[in-house]
């Protein structure tokens, strides 16, 4: 299979993590927390470029024609990461042609290892596409407003989905529209492929992979940081 590009959402708010700009945007390690996942995701031999989201009114975002030798493109994202997601999909080059693997990655995920973006694309390039991500291994708790325990959920079966996810750019792109159109707003690229029948391989891959959402992320980032590749 030959390199593929990916898809990095970049164009969130940030909310959860508070700070005085986007989450991407802070200092993690002294340098934006993007610069980290992008160079990252660049310095991947299996990945060819990067089409990198923001928002349409962000004045932090440095734009360059490539990192670490790789293309870099940018692209303007929506109210929602679906959204971004699917705006950043149609900005991929003409040359990715519709039954290409594409990846797409978080932004805010930082820590994610070459090994197992590597496992990704080898084992969910030989049917419809897959995404990283881990078995539950905690007990489950469904919680009430007042956040008491009202049940204890079976876990078996249960996963926590990662990025990267994989899957063909034109069913992507379809998959997504569909959503769209359909007023539903998918979590991640897996939820719409799973609307149109697909479904996806879940590919275990390392809990390090952090998506990184609230202040205290950020220390923890940095500590994964130095230890994962
Ligand atoms: N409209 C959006 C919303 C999110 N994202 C991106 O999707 C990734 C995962 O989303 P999340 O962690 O929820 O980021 P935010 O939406 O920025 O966080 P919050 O919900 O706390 O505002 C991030 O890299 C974020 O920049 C995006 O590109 N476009
Ligand atoms: C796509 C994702 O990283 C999968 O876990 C996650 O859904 C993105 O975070 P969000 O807060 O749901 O946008």
């Amino acid at each position: 299979m030959d390199a593929l590009w990916c898809v990095v959402p970049a164009a969130g708010r940030g909310v959860r993590a508070g700070g005085d700009r986007p989450k991407q945007y802070q200092s993690l390690a002294g340098r934006p927390l993007l610069d980290h996942t992008l160079e990252r995701l660049a310095a991947h031999p299996r990945i060819a470029g990067l089409v990198v989201v923001i928002a349409a009114d962000d004045p932090h975002f440095s734009a360059v024609e490539s990192i670490g030798g790789k293309p870099l493109i940018a692209t303007i994202g929506g109210g929602e990461r679906s959204d971004s997601v699917l705006a950043g999909v149609l900005a991929l080059p003409a040359a990715v042609a519709p039954d290409h693997f594409v990846l797409v990655h978080d932004a805010a995920r930082p820590c994610v290892r070459a090994d197992d973006i590597t496992r990704l694309i080898d084992l969910a390039g030989v049917g419809e596409g897959g995404l990283l991500g881990a078995p539950l291994r905690d007990t489950l708790k469904r919680a009430d407003a007042d956040c008491h325990s009202t049940a204890t959920e079976p876990r078996e079966g249960r996963w926590r989905a990662f990025t990267p996810q994989m899957f063909r750019r034109g069913a992507l792109a379809r998959a997504l529209a569909l959503a769209a159109a359909d007023g539903i707003v998918v979590s991640d690229e897996a939820m719409a492929m799973e609307r149109t029948g697909v479904m996806p391989l879940l590919v275990e891959g390392s809990e390090d992979n952090i998506k990184v959402t609230t202040p205290a992320d950020f220390a923890l980032a940095e500590f994964l940081l130095g230890r994962t590749r």
